[in-house]
Order: structure tokens, then sequence, then C-alpha cells
């Protein structure tokens, strides 16, 4: 499918034109080489990205994006499908555990309705992207149309230009959509690719019964729709629109040049669409944690990534990338505020 939405030209690889100078910087701060561990690697990759040698984290911005699913009504998950618009307001009123980890950095989250089944109303601190009341079944047919995923992508991609013309350098995306554990893994079984069972996880908590029930209904979709290699045609077949906004977003973030940081299983998987459409956007991100849902580990396999935590979260929200946050800020800040063995009068290595 060819997306009128997205840039068309190839998003560049990183430049290393800095990585000598950089290393030098790295290490004439006063510790021994490699001492700051994966922070080095984070300022090397903060410095490649912004083309400096002092990269800093400037107004972080977080999209938290919600959407339905039709699936959800077959049996996918252990919540009702009820739950998505529940936890959308619950984010309004700052009551869930995003709002709590947001406030505790001083950072504001834009929700966003890409495709939530309920009347929201206007309401202020949501910004209203419904393409439709929830996505169809995958189970009947496609979830979406090709062009309720063109408009998607396209407002996705509105939004990450907005917050890099605001002033942000750094897009941490989170999700909220009952249903959404069971899209992610068919993406991921068609786009690591790896087999489907591997691929499936008990999401917001599903018994043995529950999992059985969820392979057996993801097995029949696969089924439907065998052979599919196109990433935007698997991508419009399986949902959700919460996915999908993300997947532009990530694209215009990548093009904005700012840095992208990937949160559980459900935001990798749109990175792993975003990937397949554009081989270099790795480069431009971070992987904020291991996700405890298992197909996390094959979607970061697929993308040659490490990520920076593993605490057992799979909650979403964003939830992952909010707590790595300070861990990037305090690699661009050792990187610009530390002295140098010369500056501190410190001895060198003998
Ligand atoms: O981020 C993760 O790795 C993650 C793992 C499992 C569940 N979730 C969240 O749980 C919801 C989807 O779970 P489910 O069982 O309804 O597919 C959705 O709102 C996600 O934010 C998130
Ligand atoms: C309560 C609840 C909160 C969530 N946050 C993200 N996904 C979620 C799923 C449930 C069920």
């Amino acid at each position: 499918m060819h997306s009128p939405a997205l840039p068309r030209a190839d998003l560049a690889r990183l430049d290393t034109g800095l990585d000598a100078a950089l290393q030098h910087k790295i290490d004439n701060k006063t510790k021994p080489p490699g001492a700051l561990g994966r922070l080095e690697a984070l300022a090397l990759q903060l410095g490649r990205l912004q083309n400096t040698l002092s990269p800093q984290v400037s107004a972080p911005h977080m999209l938290v994006f919600a959407g339905d699913h039709g699936a959800a009504r077959a049996g996918v998950s252990a919540y009702p499908q009820e739950v998505t618009w529940q936890m959308v307001e619950n984010f309004l009123a700052g009551g869930a555990a995003i709002n709590v980890f947001a406030r505790q950095l001083g950072w504001t989250l834009q929700v966003v309705d890409a495709g939530v089944a309920h009347d929201f109303g206007p309401r202020p601190g949501l910004v209203d992207a419904k393409i439709a009341a929830g996505t169809a079944n995958y189970l009947e047919g496609p979830a979406m149309r090709p062009d309720q995923c063109q408009a998607a992508l396209a407002r996705g991609a509105a939004l990450a230009r907005q917050a890099a013309a605001a002033g942000s350098n750094l897009l941490a995306c989170g999700e909220m959509g009952i249903g959404n554990t069971a899209s992610a893994s068919l993406l991921t079984h068609y786009l690591a690719p790896a087999p489907l069972e591997l691929c499936i996880g008990r999401g917001t908590g599903l018994d043995d019964n529950g999992l059985m029930r969820k392979k057996d209904l993801l097995g029949a979709a696969v089924a439907r729709y065998p052979g599919a290699t196109d990433p935007l045609s698997i991508l419009a077949h399986f949902g959700g629109f919460e996915i999908t906004m993300m997947v532009g977003a990530m694209l215009a973030a990548a093009e904005a040049k700012m840095l992208i940081v990937a949160d559980g299983f459900i935001v990798t998987a749109a990175l792993l669409v975003a990937a397949r459409l554009q081989p270099a956007l790795p480069d431009y991100c971070v992987f904020a944690h291991r996700s405890g849902e298992p197909g996390h580990q094959l979607q970061l396999d697929a993308l040659g990534a490490r990520p920076l935590l593993d605490l057992g979260l799979r909650l979403g929200e964003g939830t992952g990338a909010a707590l790595a946050l300070p861990l990037i800020q305090a690699a661009a800040n050792f990187l610009e505020q530390m002295a140098s063995f010369e500056s501190a009068g410190v001895a060198e290595k003998t």
C-alpha cells in the first residue's frame, strides 16, 4: 500500500561524523573509561542525533493514544471494551499510573482519542483525533479501510510535527486500548516475523483458558489472511487506530530529528511497522524497558534493540517510557556538566 500521508524520502541513518569527538569528550570526563555504562552509549546516540557535542533534552513530549478494537468483543482480553474509555477518563482526571509518573517528572501528557468507542464530547486535555468508534473486527474482515489508515497516519504525524514545532526534541509514546495486545501479536507475527504462538501472551491477565481462546481466535484471523508481507496492508488489516497513529507519529518524529522513546509491547509493534517502512528508524529510538508480555523480546530481537530497564512492567500507557526519561536526561547532563580530568585537576590512568 502506498502512503500519501507519509514522507516519501528515505530516513537517513544517523551521521557518525562526530563519533570520535563525542567519544573523546565522554572518555575525558572524570571517570574510568566506560564506567557510566549504557549512559555513555545514550550520550553518543543523542550527540549523533542532534549533530552536536552538547546534546540536550528539550521539552520532552508524551502522546498517549487510545483506541478500541472490534475484536475485543470476541473475547481476546481479560477486560471489557468499556475500560478503554473509562481509563481515558482516568487519564483526564490525573489518576492513572502514567499521570503519577508524569507529575513526578513535571511532564504534561497529551491524551489522544485515536478511535475510542465512546463520545467524550469536547474536553480540555483530550485531542479529538477519532477516526471511528473503534476498528472493525479483523476476525470478519479488515480492521480499517485504507483511507482510515491514511488518516490515522496523517493525524499521528501532525501531532509529532506540532510537538517539534513547539520546541520538543523527544517524543515518548504510550497507548491504551482493550484488545490491543492481540493486534500487536498479529503485527509481530507478520513483521518480526515470528511464529504466531510465540507472539501471543496474557495481555491484561488472561487465565489459561483465556489464553487458549486468544490463540485460537488469532490463529483463525491469520488463516484468513495468509502470506501478507506489506507492512501498511498488515497494519490496516489488524489495527488499531492508536497503533496506526503511533506509526505516523514515530515516522514524523524521526524526520524532525526527535529522539523517540518506545514503551512496551504495543508501542514496539507500531515501531516494527514504522521500521519496515523506514529501516533507519531504530537509530532514532531508545527502548525504555522490556515488557512482561513475552512477545516483546521477539520484537526487540527483530529490531536489534536492547531495552534500558527490565522491571516486569506490562501496563502500557507510556509508563516504561516515563520511567526511562531520567536516564536519558542523565546521559545528556553528564556529557554537558561533568568535569574533565583536565578541568578538575584529576590525574589520568597510569
Ligand atoms: O505495554 C505493554 O507491554 C502492555 C502489555 C500488556 C498490556 N498492556 C495494556 O493492556 C491493554 C491491552 O491488553 P489486552 O489484554 O486488553 O490486549 C492496553 O491498554 C495496554 O496498554 C500493555
Ligand atoms: C485497568 C487497566 C488500566 C490500563 N492501562 C493500560 N491498559 C490498561 C488495562 C486495564 C484493564
